[in-house]
């Protein structure tokens, strides 16, 4: 299977099944000399763990990390960082029915189709399962950007009909560390309390009908330069654009005004430029910290679309793999929706984009690259 493998120069490939002994990534491209152990990759990984809450998956899983290569003395060595964590609990009979027909929304027609055989436990390599490499990857990259002062703040903006009402320009106005505290401390990971009131109301709705439901989810970067990104193949925004799309279960990605701005006027979108304090910056931010695909200096900020999950146990018609018509009612331990848990995966496969970028950046210009040079000879 081709296409498991993320990135130029901080080059992640994730590996493993739903319900096979585990699942990992190897990273190769990390810098020496930062301090790494368990606990940092472990704190990203348990914002994604099932069973956090009767909003996710009931399976029981710790997803606790262990690290295999690649540091010493609590340092990255600079070799391939090996990351796994073990499955615990797979239930694999629950997917004894499912070998034999296709779920609708889910990967197994089209994986059928293209390979002829398939894990089909747990949904196999099409599991959101697979996210734990992700997820443990970007750990890493984060805690690299933190040092150069970029931070992230990722959140539920809606689920279902239920928004967030501020804009995330109002909530990067508050204090960072208190909106974090915030999302951090529900659930469904949003910043404001009577949506998510609600939210959990129209989920606990959904649930009662055998249904699931779906959102959106917003990130917003700050601390990013002006200058990173290139300009054709390897634009910032396209690679978060792959980045994001590449998880399970996300249908759309906008950024900046995203689809809204192509109902407005030039005079309206266009982000006019002004010098305050000595800096440079924009009085509005429409397009979202990019333009020509290199980062602006503003906030980036974009929204990846999130399906309701596929599998349900509402009854729904669909085929056996014989081509006969049939109708089923898919049991198992399915999230009621995937929203909140795929927040810190966003978060990660942005943090590896952004990395990937700011390491390609480091050779554009001669000065920087000579004066770098000069520090080692
Ligand atoms: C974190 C996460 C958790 C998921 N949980 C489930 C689940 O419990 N049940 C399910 O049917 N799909 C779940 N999915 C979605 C499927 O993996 C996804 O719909 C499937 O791979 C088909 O891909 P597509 O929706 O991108 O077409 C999850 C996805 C993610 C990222
Ligand atoms: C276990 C996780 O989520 C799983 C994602 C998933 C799917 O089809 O994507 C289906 C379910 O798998 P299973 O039936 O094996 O429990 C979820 O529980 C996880 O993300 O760690």
């Amino acid at each position: 299977m081709a296409g498991s493998t993320f990135g130029n120069h901080f080059k992640i490939t994730t590996w493993g099944e739903s319900h096979g002994r585990g699942v990992g990534v190897v990273i190769d491209g990390c810098p020496a000399g930062l301090p790494l152990d368990e606990k940092d990759i472990q704190k990203f990984l348990d914002r994604r763990k099932p069973g956090q809450s009767k909003f996710s998956t009931q399976r029981k899983e710790a997803d606790a990390v262990e690290l295999l290569s690649g540091t010493f003395e609590g340092k990255t060595t600079g070799t391939p960082i090996s990351l796994m964590v073990f499955n615990k609990d797979q239930h694999s009979k629950d997917y004894g029915e499912i070998a034999n027909y296709y779920r609708p929304g889910h990967a197994d027609y089209t994986f059928d189709m293209k390979y002829g055989f398939r894990d089909y436990r747990g949904g196999g390599r099409s599991s959101g399962r697979e996210t734990i490499g992700r997820v443990a990857a970007g750990a890493i990259a984060a805690k690299i950007l933190k040092q150069l002062g970029i931070s992230f703040c990722t959140y539920t903006r809606s689920i279902g009909p239920v928004s967030i009402s501020s804009s995330a320009k109002e909530l990067l106005a508050g204090d960072l560390s208190e909106i974090t505290e915030k999302i951090l401390s529900n659930p469904l990971y949003m910043p404001e309390e009577l949506p998510c009131q609600k939210a959990q109301d129209f989920l606990k709705s959904c649930m009662a009908k055998k249904d699931s439901a779906g959102g959106i989810i917003e990130c917003a970067i700050t601390g990013v330069p002006a200058g990173i990104g290139e300009p054709v193949f390897e634009k910032l925004d396209a690679n978060l654009a792959k980045a994001v799309f590449s998880i399970g279960a996300v249908k759309g990605f906008e950024i900046g005004g995203g689809f809204a701005s192509a109902a407005s006027l030039g005079s309206e979108n266009n982000d006019s430029f002004e010098q305050k304090d000595g800096k440079t910056t924009t009085v509005t931010n429409h397009s979202g910290g990019i333009l020509g695909g290199i980062s602006s200096g503003m906030p980036i900020i974009f929204r990846a679309a999130i399906k309701p999950t596929p599998s349900i146990a509402a009854p729904q018609k669909t085929i056996t793999r014989d081509g006969e018509n049939i109708e089923i009612s898919i049991h198992g331990r399915h999230d009621p929706v995937i929203v909140p848990r795929a927040v810190v995966v966003v978060e990660s496969m942005a943090a590896l984009t952004l990395l990937d970028l700011i390491l390609e950046h480091m050779g554009s210009r001669i000065e920087s690259m000579a004066q770098f040079y000069r520090t080692i000879v």
